[in-house]
């Protein structure tokens, strides 16, 4: 083992630093094993490890947890010639709509292969959708175990953990081979023993599909104030329509407000294009809202150096700070643009955007995967993400908000895409965010209230399916 602790080092595959965890935990050591695809020496010794150290007796196949696990369990099935299957971490929306790909029968006992394992979720993540397709999972090996209480939480969910190192064997051979010093060494060595991931939080969170639980439950989980009224008003309005006003005259807004009222959780505002702006509209919009029991949202979509942010949020003539509850953020900038907002105002509701609705843009998935992190780790000022997909299921507090919906309508002419409010509940939006397809009614109220109807609909149909 040390002489492979030693080539994971040299390629970079064992990081020191400050890095974020993927439930959201700050930690001075981080195992990239993504890298090894680009060492196969490396990844065949790996492998040969895991078949040694494996019992293969009572496996008849195996499955990585997708993605960096998926080269290391290839090759463990072609060496060790036990079968092997593959999750897919979204089921298809097309076809078979299958989540495991491969040739299994039900009661097949499946190993499970993963790189690090911290609390445990991403295996479990994996093990729900193996069992729920028929298969035993009792087992699983791991690279390194972080020591963080991931092997407990796996016990306590029926999986048996063996790790080819330990956290406390790793940094021991670094230390003694010179390649970290002895501050590196103890400052690891707290953070492991100080930082254990709670089991009971994690049983909640892993168990409890958002996608299956109605919003008032939902509420219970919110950290963030504004999620969780939103939750509770959704619930009481038995609606998840939010109306984008992207009108440019304040009483046409108002009046939109006033007509839409009844039928919506939240109105969504582009302060910055209305001709005639003044405080005394931010007066009558808040009474609307309070009349109907809405909440207000400023799609500001904020991106700048923390400073700016801070003056374009509370500042100027807009002073969004004061009455919009809830603000869309990128992620672009990363934490400094969440710390400038909280710390003017840290009642607010923020929804990062983790995906948009235009064609051709320019978002990847690794962009997606780290604003759901930058979100887990502000779980008290985030109340959900602005995405298309049913992302982050597993954090039932967290609200998907998702923008790109008409019922007659698949595009505009300006790159804008459309999905019908069936389809966008399907794909995991809890609040639907519809423009157009209402503001330019020739009955307003209406068609809210068939927009309210349809997406409600969907949901009710959804929680019972899922
Ligand atoms: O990805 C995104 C993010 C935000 N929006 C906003 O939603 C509305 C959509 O209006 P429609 O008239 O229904 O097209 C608009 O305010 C956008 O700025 C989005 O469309 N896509």
């Amino acid at each position: 083992m040390d002489e492979l602790v030693v080539e994971l080092f040299k390629i970079n595959a064992i990081k020191f630093g400050d890095f974020v965890t993927k439930v959201g935990l700050n930690t001075p050591v981080y195992f990239d094993l993504r890298v090894i695809v680009s060492y196969p020496n490396l990844m065949e010794r790996l492998s040969e490890i895991i078949i040694e150290k494996v019992d293969f007796s009572d496996v008849k196949l195996v499955c990585g947890v997708p993605y960096t696990a998926l080269p290391i369990a290839t090759i463990v099935s072609c060496k060790s010639k036990v079968p092997m299957v593959m999750r897919r971490k979204e089921a298809k929306s097309y076809g078979t709509k299958k989540l495991i790909e491969g040739v299994f029968t039900d009661g097949d006992s499946c190993l499970i292969i993963e790189d690090v394992v911290t609390s445990g979720s991403s295996i479990l993540e994996t093990t729900k959708d193996l069992r729920s397709s028929g298969l035993i999972c009792k087992k699983a090996i791991v690279l390194l175990n972080r020591e963080q209480g991931g092997e407990d939480f796996l016990k306590e969910n029926g999986i048996k953990m063996q790790s080819l190192l330990s956290m406390t064997d790793l940094i021991q051979i670094l230390f003694e081979k010179n390649l970290i010093t002895t501050k590196t060494k103890e400052r690891v060595t707290h953070y492991i023993s100080s930082n254990r991931v709670k089991s009971e939080a994690l049983t909640l969170s892993l168990k409890e599909d958002r996608l299956s639980l109605s919003f008032t439950k939902r509420a219970t989980y919110a950290k963030n104030n504004m999620a969780k009224k939103l939750f509770n008003v959704m619930a009481k309005k038995e609606t998840n329509l939010c109306v984008a006003a992207d009108l440019t005259e304040a009483t046409d807004i108002l009046n939109l407000a006033e007509q839409v009222g009844p039928y919506i959780c939240c109105l969504k505002t582009h302060i910055d294009i209305l001709q005639d702006f003044h405080p005394n509209f931010i007066k009558r919009l808040k009474e609307i809202a309070e009349t109907h029991e809405f909440i207000l949202m400023e799609d500001r979509k904020f991106a700048d150096i923390g400073n700016t942010v801070q003056l374009q949020y509370s500042q100027g003539l807009y002073q969004i700070s004061s009455w919009a509850s809830l603000i869309t953020v990128h992620s672009l900038f990363g934490r400094s643009i969440l710390d400038s907002i909280i710390e003017s105002n840290d009642d607010i509701g923020v929804f990062l955007i983790a995906e948009v609705s235009s064609s051709n843009n320019l978002i990847d998935e690794k962009y997606t995967t780290e604003t759901i992190k930058l979100g887990l780790s502000y779980e008290s000022s985030i109340a959900g993400v602005v995405c298309q997909n049913p992302l982050f299921r597993d954090f039932p507090g967290f609200l998907q908000l998702t923008p790109g919906v008409q019922l007659d309508s698949t595009k505009d002419n300006l790159g804008q895409q459309y999905n019908s409010p069936e389809k966008v509940i399907e794909n995991g939006a809890d609040i639907a965010v519809v423009g157009r397809g209402i503001t330019k009614s020739a009955d307003i109220a209406g068609s809210a209230e068939q927009y309210r109807r349809v997406l409600w609909d969907a949901c009710k149909r959804r929680i019972s399916e899922c």
